[in-house]
């Protein structure tokens, strides 16, 4: 654990002004931070009044040393609850430390939680002036940013009536927009808190790159690897509380994505596991399946070129999918189908055997075991979770419900990653030639 210097008080704020290195515009030293948890809300209480401890510490940051140069645009990257919020508080004097210190050049503001200083019963006009006080312009700076802070909102029709008759999205709007108004020398941004239809989400990323643009030192909070790697100059990865990787943005933002993937990968073929095992024990899961007498359905899987299960396919690769039955049918002409959905179960694809006129069974008749693989040689689905169902008929005229031998929905699911970093996400992702005319 850090231990504090005699001299300074844990997570105490220093300014860098008259530092040696008057590049360094942040240097956090050994930060951390340990929040009690209390089994109970009675045992704080019970605390207090026996002077007994009966909490343990849990340590969200620990040992945390780095420093941003001045104007450099630092991405903070990590899963939820790795400590990114309590390090940003921290930086930003909004919290504590246990340990360590944080030292700050030039004038601070931080976008970490929206409507600080806001109040509910005063009107939206006379909030941004509080809200902009509280970030720490002077009144007549606010005052004069209050017509763009208005006109970015979109709130004029209502900008003099009471904050708490605003819907949770307007009073978001409204405290954004106050945030962002600010000139900073160091400004600190949690990308979530951009909240609001698209069109407004755009406006205040524009707003924020715009910042990152004008020579300001940013440090910029995001699950997007893709945002991070387009915007910061470098990149810092937090997990469990620890600083993983520090470096050049689009380096550290691919070794972050890796990370993610294998943890989907590992967590895809756990999930599809248990579906098949459950393809037996219906009655158990509730899973939803029909038919399934004497022919089933045993496993359906997301595999390699050399058969092996995997979660996770790159778009642009090949989606091989491996449909297994086991069991006899008295039924000739048995076809598989299979159907693809997002994670809201809406179709996406899927391919009925009958029309590609693709029996399973032979002159012999149905072996007792057999699979049938489907290949996409290049697949075009955007980045997200999916799910296979799977179906085996028979062949009949008119086709119905009675077709069916086994169905069973969401019997597999897989992820798909993306060929960039690029943060757009699309449902259809296919690969796009262009041709350039110019005149
Ligand atoms: N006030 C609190 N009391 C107790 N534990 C807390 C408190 N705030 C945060 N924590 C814990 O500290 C750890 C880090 O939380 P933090 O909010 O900093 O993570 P984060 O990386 O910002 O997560 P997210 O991406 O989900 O916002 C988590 O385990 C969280 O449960």
């Amino acid at each position: 654990m850090a231990m504090l210097s005699d001299d300074l008080e844990a997570g105490e704020l220093i300014p860098l002004a008259g530092s040696s290195e008057p590049q360094c515009a942040i240097r956090v030293t050994d930060l951390g931070k340990a929040y009690r948890l209390y089994q109970q809300p009675l045992d704080f209480l019970k605390e207090i009044i026996t002077g007994k401890p009966r909490h343990h510490e849990h340590w969200a940051i620990q040992n945390v040393s780095f420093e941003v140069l001045r104007g450099r645009v630092v991405g903070i990257i990590g899963p939820n609850g790795a400590g990114k919020s309590t390090l940003l508080k921290i930086i930003a004097g909004l919290l504590d430390a246990s340990t360590g210190r944080v030292e700050v050049a030039g004038r601070l503001s931080a976008i970490l939680e929206l409507g600080t200083g806001f109040h509910p019963d005063v009107s939206g006009r006379d909030n941004i002036v509080l809200g902009g006080m509280c970030l720490g312009m002077t009144r007549a700076e606010i005052e004069a940013k209050v017509p763009w802070i208005i006109d970015f909102s979109e709130l004029a029709e209502v900008i003099d009536q009471p904050f708490r008759t605003y819907s949770s999205g307007m009073q978001a709007r409204l405290t954004f927009a106050t945030a962002i108004s600010v000139d900073p020398e160091i400004f600190i941004v949690d990308e979530a808190l951009a909240a609001g239809d698209t069109a407004f989400v755009n406006k205040c990323m524009k707003r924020v790159r715009q910042i990152c643009e004008s020579g300001a030192t940013v440090l910029f909070v995001s699950h997007s690897s893709g945002l991070i790697s387009e915007l910061c100059d470098e990149a810092i990865w937090i997990d469990k509380g620890r600083v993983l990787m520090h470096g050049n943005a689009q380096r550290v933002s691919k070794a972050y994505e890796q990370s993610v993937w294998d943890i989907e990968e590992a967590r895809n073929l756990r999930e599809t596991k248990k579906l098949s095992q459950s393809v037996e024990s219906t009655a158990e899961t509730g899973k939803y399946e029909l038919g399934g007498g004497t022919l089933q359905i045993s496993s359906v899987e997301v595999i390699d070129i050399e058969g092996k299960p995997i979660g996770v396919v790159r778009n642009g690769q090949p989606l091989r999918i491996r449909v297994s039955w086991a069991g006899f049918s008295e039924h000739k002409q048995i076809y598989a189908s299979l159907r693809i959905d997002t994670a809201r179960l809406q179709a996406v694809t899927g391919i009925e055997g009958y029309d590609g006129g693709l029996f399973l069974d032979g002159d012999d008749g149905l072996p007792e075991r057999g699979s049938v693989i489907y290949e996409v040689p290049e697949l075009a689905l955007g980045e997200g979770q999916y799910y296979i169902s799977a179906a085996l008929c028979r062949h009949m005229l008119p086709k119905g419900a009675e077709a069916i031998l086994h169905y069973v929905e969401k019997a597999a699911q897989f992820s798909v990653s993306r060929n960039s970093l690029w943060h757009f996400n699309y449902l259809y992702d296919p690969k796009f030639t262009c041709r350039i005319e110019r005149s």
